[in-house]
């Protein structure tokens, strides 16, 4: 379920004519996301018919959307495939329906890959590392919104509904990404507009053939690893009904870390602290997954994600991190 807002055909009609889309032939409720409302919409212009995507957006406001549409604009113009916002005569990209505001994106072709191969991350490293590219020059600021402030506002939210293992671990992580992040080899780390989202439902595979990254509504200026590792996070763990729930594919994330170097190859800082980012990724989802389960948004969730999910690889990523550090300071000659 992911209608909150019914948008009548005629309203929605005169947005995509206002938008030079052509005539609305169908408009279709999307039932996957939990976010915002989604419609297909069809068009016809010049006997053509055409496919988007009309968005109308739940919980953020007027104020942080351009940041994102105009994100999605500035990729798509450089040639990564993402979905671009439709504009109106004056340009403008961002609109109101029902009050709220909204949007309308091309629908891009194929469907989401869950079972990703070993040649899916590649194609996903890749085009996260041109993306990261692209982006160097959008002008647009604005924080990642879920990021490490906003870990240390959650953390107190959701405590009470951990138990003591949980709640050592989890608070034990957040006094180390806090120390981590006041070094200044962390901060000194290259930075951009990032995803930090590209989980394997908001990207479209059609077989083998990468069509897109979409669902920017995370997105914010972070460090380009922070991007990349929970890009790892999601597409080189092992899922669900697999036995290793939460443990990491060692070669789907060769393949990732590989193919995202050909384009962008990491710093010899980035590559030191990326056990470190492997942590924080999962420590953000953990905790927004925490927030959902136990403190749901009104009728904003059919199915909230299962949190339990990123505590394990959140104890991977810091047993990984462990291993490693302890395997570095034996080859030093210092005793682990
Ligand atoms: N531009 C797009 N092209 C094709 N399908 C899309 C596009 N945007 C959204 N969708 C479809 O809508 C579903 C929900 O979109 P998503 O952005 O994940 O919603 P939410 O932000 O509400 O979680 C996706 O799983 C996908 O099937
Ligand atoms: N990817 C996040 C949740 C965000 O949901 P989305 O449908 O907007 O991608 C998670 O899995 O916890």
């Amino acid at each position: 379920m992911a209608v909150y807002t019914e948008v009548p055909q005629d309203e929605a009609a005169a947005l995509l004519r206002e938008l030079q889309l052509g005539e609305l032939t169908a408009l279709r409720g999307i039932h996957g996301g939990i976010e915002n409302t989604n419609y297909f919409a069809t068009t016809v212009l010049d006997g053509i018919e055409t496919e988007h995507v009309l968005t109308v957006f739940e919980r953020l406001g007027f104020e942080q959307l351009p940041y994102y549409l105009r994100l999605m604009k500035h990729l798509a113009l450089k040639g990564i495939p993402v979905p671009e916002p439709a504009a109106n005569a004056k340009g403008e990209i961002l609109h109101r329906l029902q009050g709220k505001p909204a949007a309308v994106v091309n629908k891009l072709a194929g469907h989401s890959e869950l079972r990703p191969s070993v040649v899916h991350c590649e194609a996903v490293g890749a085009m996260l590392a041109r993306m990261h590219l692209a982006g160097q020059d959008f002008a647009m600021q604005q924080p990642n919104l879920r990021g490490l402030p906003w870990w240390n506002e959650t953390v107190p939210v959701v405590l009470p509904y951990l138990n003591e293992e949980q709640a050592a671990l989890i608070r034990s992580e957040l006094a180390y990404q806090n120390h981590v992040a006041a070094q200044p080899a962390f901060k000194a780390l290259p930075q951009g507009p990032v995803h930090a989202d590209l989980f394997r439902d908001n990207v479209m595979f059609d077989g083998d053939r990468l069509c897109g990254f979409f669902d920017f509504y995370f997105a914010g200026n972070d460090s380009w690893l922070f991007d990349l590792a929970v890009t790892l996070n999601d597409w080189c763990i092992f899922h669900g009904d697999e036995a290793a729930d939460g443990l990491h594919d060692e070669r789907r994330a060769h393949a990732m870390l590989a193919a995202y170097q050909s384009v962008r190859p990491l710093t010899a800082a980035e590559r030191q602290l990326l056990p470190a980012m492997l942590r924080a990724g999962a420590l953000r989802f953990w905790l927004s997954r925490l927030w959902d389960w136990h403190l749901p948004r009104e009728a904003a969730m059919l199915k909230p994600h299962d949190p339990g999910h990123f505590e394990r690889v959140l104890h991977e990523r810091v047993h990984q991190a462990r291993a490693l550090a302890e395997s570095l300071r034996g080859a030093s000659g210092v005793p682990a």
